[in-house]
């Protein structure tokens, strides 16, 4: 046992014992294990260390643990280990030892014999100066290469004002220590961190809330459909049971999640669980933080998280991509009940019910505002309210003018008592693409009653027209009590560009009393009249066209919706806890808060995912997940209260997440983000499969999925690539092209794409990069984001190491070794499966690319 010797230092708590494992049959551990003193136990130089060294037997219990055991805590069952010996020393004697190194004999348990000796040395984390650093070499010659520690409290990453918004979002972080030699034989020093995030809650449970909201002011409508002929009426009836089942299924869901209340993390093994199907698998944000000699500190963070699916409805018939696509299609096709309209259109119908929801009440609030003016006699005041409410009857005036209001009018008459067409409602505009392949049997047989006539298409220019002219009815009659007010000088501007309708006006101003409010009443209540009729009819002929969505195909259709639902809820929460995460760390980057509200964030994923077997439906479910987040923007606002966690509005066609930042970093933002412009996120998904099932795929099976959404994303990238060049300003763009080839990265990127090569993962390493030099958000996922994840992150951080930060060539697979063995995501993989492997057998191995393949000792069989 002698000649076991562990190189470097370790450092432990007060009073406390540390246990330190060696690996089985080595004789000279490849790597060093330590232990920082939390800052919530004090030290000083008289607080007694122990040092415990086992024989570690059975590696699934543990390979190499640093632990600190509290002394009056049992030590951990002697499983797969044996005692060697240990040995003690006091804080003081290390502190004023030469260069602070101790050499340590270790002693049998009844501290007699000898049995080996152990050194233990001071590192300070923190900052490592370049002496300091060479006074702690790890056995360069004998290719020893790291030091790990283990550091209970991560380093704040960003200025004191943002720690409570992250670590409100942050959660249970791990924290390792590496130093690994620079090609010029100097230290770099690598914190790698790992955090939960509790948004992995948060955000579904938001939406969750969100979606009820929307479904059930759904359901209401169909209900206030207002009569209609038996066919339709049975149909909404349908509709109705189904809608009710499913919002009753989204309450229950809710209702569970409120109860993990503070989780922050679903594990691997949850993923396939009902309750918590929205939430994301495994989400961590991995952090590496550099300091290097002669280079600026650097920070790299990756999210990783599970690929957004819906595990539990699983992928027999694959996932969203593939099902949205083949629903669509058939709906197309076998349309004979109801009238089909294209996705397009049908979203398009969303969109103005909620535009009207929103501006009808807002009309009537601008309106009451300029009573209340009148009212008060206030000219100024007058003005104010007259002009808002303008503008916003101007909008609403907007919302009806698409040609899909006007033939969803005509598709609801037909379906009223007795309102059946002799031709079916056919678009003008092409608004409806089909009503169905054959004319439906109950148009046909009921041919002859009423004509096309009898539907009078004009009556909705009326009405419609109707909220235009009492409001510039009301602007006329502003302008003329203004006007008498000031004794006839000159008419107000507000009615400069509008026509007037000055009939009704003419007639009322001539009362002969100056009653503001009394003038004004009768024009606002018409206004509101002529609104209520037209939000009457434009809602139920929209909600007519969404039943025409819901009642193919029940109840699949809403299964659908639940599936997508479920998968962006997933993509949603990663996304909103990499945009904090980015936002937080970039405050202070002017180029970056440019960049932010002129083109919007880049956002990468990197797919591991296999075109093989259950994980094609997977990456459809991903594909489709990662493209709804186009759906959504951020907007920034002030933080008011202690609750800094980010709140949703919207719909599922249009969300807005509100982030809050401390009053202070708000004030110092752009205006453009300080007035509230919402800010886009372009997300990006290039996958590459590196397993054996990705083998086979390549071997007997298809790839072409992986091929087309790499292709699609490369036209999204380049996209953004060119908006990002026209749109920031020269100076910056002059100085960014200098450091970074852009053009040529996103050139072999494509040609990559092109190749079509097997399991070629430079395309993900070009994604990256790109993505990084263009601030973009980094995402990596695989199915658990526990074992390929790992790997993959692991390799992209050594791979930065050695093209950013001069690692030395020859520690490149020294340190990928060491991070996978030593680093967070062995713990990552602890805390998902509850045993320190990654799920890999040699076979699976064998197939990977080779710097996938962990050490050895490190995989193995797990149960997962
Ligand atoms: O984190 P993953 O890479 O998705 O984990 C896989 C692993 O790659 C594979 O080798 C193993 O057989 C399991 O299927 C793992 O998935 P789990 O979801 O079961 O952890």
């Amino acid at each position: 046992m002698c000649h076991h010797r562990l190189p470097t230092a370790v450092a432990a708590l007060l009073n406390q014992s540390c246990l330190l494992m060696l690996l089985q049959g080595t004789r000279d551990p490849l790597f060093l294990t330590g232990v920082t003193f939390p800052s919530e136990y004090p030290i000083y130089e008289e607080t007694k260390i122990k040092l415990t060294v086992y024989d570690v037997k059975d590696k699934s219990h543990d390979t190499v643990r640093t632990s600190v055991v509290p002394e009056h805590k049992d030590p951990p069952p002697e499983v797969g280990r044996s005692f060697l010996g240990y040995a003690s020393f006091k804080v003081g004697e290390l502190l004023k030892s030469k260069e602070q190194v101790l050499a340590l004999s270790l002693r049998t348990s009844d501290g007699g014999k000898v049995v080996g000796t152990i050194e233990v040395s001071v590192v300070k984390m923190g900052e490592i100066e370049d002496g300091e650093a060479d006074n702690i070499t790890t056995d360069v010659q004998g290719q020893k290469c790291a030091l790990v520690c283990e550091c209970s409290a991560p380093e704040s990453v960003s200025r004191k004002d943002n720690l409570p918004f992250l670590n409100a979002v942050l959660k249970n972080p791990v924290c390792k220590l590496y130093r690994f030699p620079t090609s010029d034989n100097k230290w770099m020093q690598i914190r790698e961190q790992m955090s939960e995030s509790i948004l992995s809650f948060h955000i579904p449970k938001e939406l969750i809330s969100l979606q009820i909201k929307e479904d059930l002011c759904r359901n209401q409508e169909l209900k206030e459909l207002g009569e209609l002929s038996p066919h339709w009426d049975n149909l909404r009836k349908n509709v109705l049971t189904h809608c009710d089942q499913m919002v009753n299924m989204y309450q229950d869901i809710l209702t569970e999640l409120s109860k993990e209340t503070g989780s922050s993390f679903k594990s691997s093994s949850s993923k396939g669980e009902k309750t918590l199907e929205f939430v994301p698998i495994n989400l961590h944000l991995q952090r590496m933080h550099v300091h290097s000699p002669h280079l600026k500190d650097a920070l790299y963070d990756v999210i990783t998280v599970g690929a957004p699916a819906a595990h539990f409805q699983g992928f027999k018939n694959g996932g969203l991509r593939k099902l949205l696509h083949r629903f669509e299609a058939e709906r197309r096709n076998t349309g004979y009940q109801f009238i089909y309209y294209s996705p397009e259109n049908t979203a398009k119908a969303k969109e103005v019910l909620s535009n009207i929801n929103q501006l009808q009440p807002l009309i009537a609030a601008h309106a009451d505002l300029l009573l209340n003016s009148a009212s008060q006699h206030s000219p100024d005041s007058l003005k104010n309210s007259l002009k808002m409410l303008s503008e916003k009857t101007e909008l609403f005036v907007h919302a009806f003018k698409d040609q899909l209001v006007r033939s969803a009018l005509l598709a609801l008459y037909t379906a009223r008592p007795g309102g059946v067409l002799k031709k079916p409602p056919s678009p003008q505009s092409g608004t409806e693409e089909s009503i169905s392949q054959d004319p439906p049997l109950l148009v046909r047989r009921q041919d002859s009653i009423p004509h096309h006539s009898d539907y009078d298409e004009e009556e909705w220019d009326r009405v419609w027209a109707s909220v235009g002219k009492s409001l510039n009815c009301i602007i006329a009659m502003v302008d003329k009590l203004i006007e008498r007010e000031s004794g006839g000088e000159g008419s107000s501007t507000s009615s400069k560009d509008v026509e007037k309708d000055s009939s009704p006006v003419d007639s009322i101003i001539t009362h002969p009393k100056e009653d503001w409010y009394e003038q004004l009443y009768p024009l606002i209540l018409t206004l509101k009249d002529c609104m209520g009729e037209v939000v009457n009819r434009a809602k139920q002929s929209l909600t007519f066209v969404l039943l025409q969505e819901l009642a193919y195909s029940l109840p699949q259709c809403l299964m659908l919706t639940l599936r997508r639902d479920i998968v962006f809820s997933q993509a949603l929460a990663g996304l909103v806890c990499g945009f904090i995460i980015k936002l937080h760390t970039s405050l202070y980057d002017p180029g970056f808060l440019e960049q932010l509200h002129t083109v919007g964030l880049i956002v990468q994923y990197e797919g591991l995912l296999s075109t093989y077997s259950e994980e094609i439906g997977m990456l459809e479910d991903m594909a489709v997940g990662i493209s709804d987040l186009k759906k959504v923007a951020f907007k920034i606002i002030e933080a008011t209260s202690n609750d800094v966690l980010p709140v949703i509005t919207g719909r599922r066609e249009h969300y807005v997440v509100e982030v809050k930042v401390p009053a202070r970093v708000f004030e110092s933002l752009p205006l453009q983000i300080k007035e509230g412009q919402l800010l886009h996120v372009h997300p990006v998904l290039f996958n590459v499969g590196i397993n054996e099932q990705q083998t086979l795929a390549e071997r007997f099976g298809d790839v072409s999925l992986q091929e087309s959404i790499n292709q699609e994303n490369f036209e999204l990238l380049k996209e953004y690539y060119t908006v990002f060049m026209e749109k920031m300003p020269p100076d910056y763009i002059s100085h960014f092209q200098e450091q970074n080839d852009l053009k040529g990265l996103l050139e072999n990127l494509h040609q990559n794409i092109q190749a079509k090569k097997r399991k070629n993962v430079e395309i993900m390493w070009l994604a990256a990069t790109i993505c990084r030099k263009l601030n973009g958000i980094r995402f990596t996922c695989c199915k658990s984001a526990k074992d390929r994840t790992s790997m993959s992150v692991t390799l992209e951080q050594c791979s930065i190491l050695r093209d950013e930060h001069q690692l030395h060539k020859d520690f490149f697979i020294r340190a990928l070794d060491c991070m996978r063995r030593e680093g967070c995501r062995i713990e990552n993989v602890l805390k998902n499966i509850k045993c320190r492997k990654y799920a890999f057998n040699m076979l699976q191995l064998m197939a990977f690319p080779k710097y996938y393949r962990p050490p050895e000792g490190t995989y193995g069989k797990a149960d997962t």
